[in-house]
């Protein structure tokens, strides 16, 4: 079977265990249900085209355990479904199709939305487990697992999601590793496929050209994964009102806040940047997961900066930055970034012997991943190594310097920057937790699209609620909904 050759003879061992641990999801799914009670969710993107493979490798690899392989794969055998909308890509409908023909794929043509198609499908066919390509940082694979049942309000089967935990990296490694065909709009800069109306070239993979029309470099040559979605054009949250969908919910993005120092450890210095730094992420609706003080030590940097980063969507990181013997951070956080190196290398000679196209685009990768931010206000530039930021700032009046221009860097390439302020809203109440508590909590369910956070000063102290999200109006909405739930005047505002 030529994909598992082509993974058992790759020396990558990251994507061997990501294969292995997806075979083997696979693999338990077959166990679990015939092959009438399977479906698979195809459309053509990077994500399910990778999922195709693997399903076509666990399948055989399923029926070898089985002893009744007979050596090859001439057809696939499992019920292959295709929700097609007038506003797919035609390129993604092609590739589609395309790929059907190829491996011998029945493909179910269904033209309603999602849920009423799958109601019609369960109704006409034994299907109880559905195999899709969801991979963890996707908006719609919050709160799921490999094994998920659909939501609630949703028709009945289990969600099985073997590549949840494969990042943008491993699904370009699998790819072209096993050298398989994916449509061409990958090539021509998109990252992630959603409609032709909310979907364009990821503008990180712009190339400046002077001739007139935009040139974008492969969706492969990304170098931070966790912008894949940027070529999304943003949804308005407020038409996604369908409760209980997945898809609907973290729109807060989680930040860590590391601290470099022995003094701060010693109680020589207090640490007044990461209070500064957590108030003005906070202000910008940014959630801090967690704050750190370590020593000037690397291997403490690179561990520290390696966890958050793959937990957290920002690494905030400041202190040890200099010259100085003690000054390690940016060592530390080069070393965190060691194995993607590695990596680049890899994919660098992956790619010189797989790419028919332009081979120079490979040499233009900056060396590594570092992004240096200038700004005229600044005298040294911020640093960016994917999702961690270096702050240089020793004292709160550099890092307000620091944070504003960090503000104005960020915009990606549209008007909004990821540290533009947020709307929030206080209030307060002296009622009791029982009482706040259910109506809260429906109130977050009414409101997926607004995060809700409830503290006291002390414990019989009153209660205060924070809101926050992009929107004012619809804080003010949100707002209303919860006084409604309740006698007047037991909530006061709060500056
Ligand atoms: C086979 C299949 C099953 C789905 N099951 C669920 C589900 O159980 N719950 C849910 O909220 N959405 C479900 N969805 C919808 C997806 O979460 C998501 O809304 C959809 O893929 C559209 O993503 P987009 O808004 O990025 O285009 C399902 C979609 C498909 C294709
Ligand atoms: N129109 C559709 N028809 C069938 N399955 C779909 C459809 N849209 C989404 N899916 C399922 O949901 C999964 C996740 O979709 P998503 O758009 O995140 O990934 P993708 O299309 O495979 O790749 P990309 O992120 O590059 O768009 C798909 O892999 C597929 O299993
Ligand atoms: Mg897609």
């Amino acid at each position: 079977m030529e994909i598992d050759k082509a993974i058992g003879e790759s020396d990558d061992t990251r994507l061997k265990t990501k294969y292995n641990n997806a075979i083997f999801v696979i693999k338990r799914a077959f166990s679990l249900y015939s092959i009438e009670e399977v479906a698979f969710s195809f459309n053509g993107g990077k994500d399910s085209t990778v999922l195709l493979h693997l399903l076509r490798a666990g399948y055989f690899l399923h029926k070898k355990e089985l002893s009744c392989s007979n050596g090859g794969l001439s057809s696939f055998p499992v019920r292959t479904i295709y929700f097609e909308s007038p506003s797919a890509f035609t390129e993604i409908n092609a590739f589609t199709y395309d790929a059907a023909q190829t491996y011998g794929i029945q493909l179910d043509i269904i033209r309603q939305d999602f849920k009423s198609g799958l109601e019609a499908l369960l109704k006409a066919n034994p299907i109880r487990a559905i195999f899709l390509g969801v991979r963890i940082g996707d908006p719609t694979a919050v709160g799921q697992e490999q094994f998920s049942p659909s939501s609630p309000g949703w028709p009945p089967f289990m969600r099985v999601n073997p590549i949840l935990d494969w990042s943008f990296r491993d699904v370009w490694a699998f790819l072209l590793t096993c050298k398989v065909k994916y449509c061409s709009l990958y090539d021509q800069g998109y990252t992630s496929i959603g409609s032709i109306h909310d979907t364009v070239p990821n503008a990180l993979l712009s190339v400046n050209d002077t001739s007139s029309k935009e040139k974008f470099k492969p969706a492969y040559l990304l170098s931070d994964g966790r912008l894949e979605r940027a070529g999304r054009v943003k949804k308005n949250a407020s038409t996604k009102n369908d409760v209980g969908s997945d898809s609907q919910k973290h729109e807060v993005l989680l930040a860590s806040v590391i601290a470099v120092g022995d003094e701060i450890l010693s109680g020589t210095v207090e640490d007044q940047l990461g209070l500064s730094l957590c108030k003005k992420l906070t202000s910008v609706g940014w959630s801090v997961q967690q704050t750190s003080v370590l020593r000037n030590d690397i291997d403490s940097v690179s561990e520290e900066v390696d966890r958050q980063r793959s937990i957290c969507d920002m690494v905030f990181i400041y202190g040890g930055v200099g010259p100085l013997h003690s000054d390690v951070t940016l060592a530390g956080v080069a070393k965190a970034f060691a194995p993607d190196e590695e990596f680049e290398e890899y994919l660098r000679h992956l790619i010189s012997e797989h790419c028919t196209g332009d081979r120079n685009e490979m040499a233009q990768l900056p060396e590594g991943i570092t992004e240096l931010l200038h700004h005229e206000k600044l005298s040294v530039p911020l640093i960016k190594c994917r999702n961690v930021i270096v702050l240089a700032a020793t004292n709160t009046e550099e890092l307000e310097k620091e944070w504003e221009c960090l503000t104005e860097l960020t915009k990606l390439g549209g008007s909004t920057s990821l540290l533009e302020l947020y709307a929030s809203r206080r209030l307060m109440t002296s009622l009791t937790d029982v009482e706040v508590a259910e109506p809260l909590s429906k109130l977050g369910l009414e409101f997926p699209d607004i995060y809700l956070g409830c503290y006291r000063k002390s414990r019989q102290g009153p209660i205060i609620i924070c809101l926050k999200g992009k929107d004012n109006a619809r804080i003010d909405s949100a707002v209303q909904a919860l006084r409604k739930k309740f006698k007047e005047g037991v909530f006061v505002d709060m500056k």
